[in-house]
Parts: structure tokens; C-alpha cells; sequence
């Protein structure tokens, strides 16, 4: 039976969808959600040289393992406990230790490709969409890949054009036909988080009631 609910939040690398998930759960302040990234699923490639792994195509779906995820998402609304893989983007591999999720009510999805993959969006309860204009993601992950990705301005650059931005088009723009939120300009919309939140806090309360009757 299921005992939580899903909220997904897809859209380009940089759009904000992490800042949005982040403030949506501090402003919930409730210990019965939990953020889930995509990122995390990333396939692991500790068997291919290190100098090979950086130029792999990460915006293609087929760089995750959204089998594993879909399963430990619906495990997750079931009332499970999964190990939850941790991901390195310095190495491109998943660390051997995992993390512990246990059981939650709301659960938040976010990552570029999740609208896309029919077997995450069927799971969802919520489809939300971070529309922020393409030159502004640019921007923001060419920051923060330097800052906290260990990368260089010419390999960002070098990414954007080979994979990045190809895939942004080919798979990430048309998910948003899916969406049942679009939010425009991403992590500082606070009139579309304080309304997603609002909706969010009434679902929390009422799946509460079903689980307590259940
Ligand atoms: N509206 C915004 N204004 C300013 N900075 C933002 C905004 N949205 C996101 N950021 C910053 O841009 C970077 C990328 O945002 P993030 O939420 O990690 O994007 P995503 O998860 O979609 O890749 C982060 O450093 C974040 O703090
Ligand atoms: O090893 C890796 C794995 C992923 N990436 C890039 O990350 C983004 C997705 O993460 P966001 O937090 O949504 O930005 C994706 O565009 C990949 O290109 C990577 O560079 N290396």
C-alpha cells in the first residue's frame, strides 16, 4: 500500500532545481520529508580509465540507473528502507558506502531527467518544471562546477556544447509537456514555492491521517 507522496522537479542543470527543493523542506519543517537526487543514480564508472570518464555523456538518460531509483523510490512510498547510493562527480563513481533512507511521507524528486523517464513520472504525485532561460543555467553551473565539482572554465564549456545543451534539447525541454507546475526563473520564484509549499503541507497532513488510520 502506499503510505507516501511523490513530488518530482525536473529541468536544465542550473535551473535551480536543488534550491527549490531545499526551500520547499525548510519551510515544511518537517522531519517527514526527504530529498531524493537523481545525481545519486548516476551509473557508476570506476571500470573505464579516469581520463575517459570526464568526456561520457551525462545528460543522456542512459547514464543513470533509473531502474535502481524508480525501485527505491516506490520502496520508499511503500514505507521502506532502501541504501541509497552516494555519488562522487569529481570521479565519476559511486563511493562504496551508502546512506541509509528510511521511511518518509513526502518525498521530493529532483533531477534533470525525471520527467522523462516514464517509470519515475508514473510514481509521482506532482510533475513540477524549473523553466530558467538556458544562458542564466550557464551561468550558474559554470560557477558552481568550479567551486564545488573540481572542473576547469575550458571543460565546462567543452561540456556544455558536446552533451549539455544537445541533451537539454533532445530530452529535458520536451518533459515539460509532463509538467503540472511550470516554475519561471527557478530558485528565487518565492511566490510559486510559498504556493507548491502550501500544497505540499496539505498532502503531508493528509496522508498523515490515512497512514494513522491505516
Ligand atoms: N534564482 C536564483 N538566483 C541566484 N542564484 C540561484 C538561483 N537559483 C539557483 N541559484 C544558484 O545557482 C546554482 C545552481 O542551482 P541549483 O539549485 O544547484 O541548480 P540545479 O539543481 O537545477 O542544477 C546554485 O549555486 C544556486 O544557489
Ligand atoms: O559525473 C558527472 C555526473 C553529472 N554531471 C553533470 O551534472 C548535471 C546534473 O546535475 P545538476 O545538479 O542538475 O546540475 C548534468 O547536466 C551532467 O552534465 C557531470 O558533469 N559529471
Amino acid at each position: 500500500m502506499k503510505r507516501g507522496i511523490l513530488i518530482g522537479i525536473a529541468g536544465a542543470s542550473g535551473s535551480g532545481k536543488t534550491l527549490v527543493a531545499n526551500t520547499i523542506i525548510e519551510r515544511l519543517g518537517s522531519d517527514k520529508v526527504v530529498l531524493i537526487q537523481e545525481d545519486s543514480y548516476y551509473k557508476d564508472l570506476s571500470d573505464i580509465p579516469l581520463d575517459a570518464r570526464a568526456g561520457r555523456n551525462f545528460d543522456h538518460p542512459d547514464a543513470f540507473d533509473h531502474d535502481l531509483l524508480a525501485e527505491h523510490l516506490t520502496k520508499l512510498l511503500q514505507g521502506k528502507t532502501v541504501a541509497h547510493p552516494i555519488y562522487d562527480y569529481k570521479t565519476h563513481s559511486r563511493l562504496k558506502e551508502t546512506r541509509t533512507v528510511g521511511p518518509h511521507t513526502i518525498v521530493i524528486l529532483e533531477g534533470i531527467l525525471v520527467l522523462n523517464e516514464p517509470k519515475l513520472r508514473n510514481l509521482m504525485d506532482i510533475r513540477v518544471f524549473i523553466d530558467t532561460a538556458l544562458d542564466i543555467c550557464f551561468i550558474r553551473r559554470l560557477q558552481r562546477d568550479i567551486e564545488e565539482r573540481g572542473r576547469s572554465v575550458e571543460s565546462v564549456i567543452t561540456q556544455y556544447e558536446n552533451t549539455v545543451r544537445p541533451m537539454y534539447f533532445q530530452f529535458i525541454e520536451p518533459s515539460k509537456r509532463y509538467a503540472d507546475i511550470i516554475i519561471p526563473r527557478g530558485g528565487k520564484n518565492l511566490v510559486a514555492i510559498d504556493i507548491l509549499t502550501t500544497k505540499i503541507r496539505s498532502l503531508l497532513l493528509q496522508q498523515e491521517k490515512i497512514n494513522l488510520e491505516a
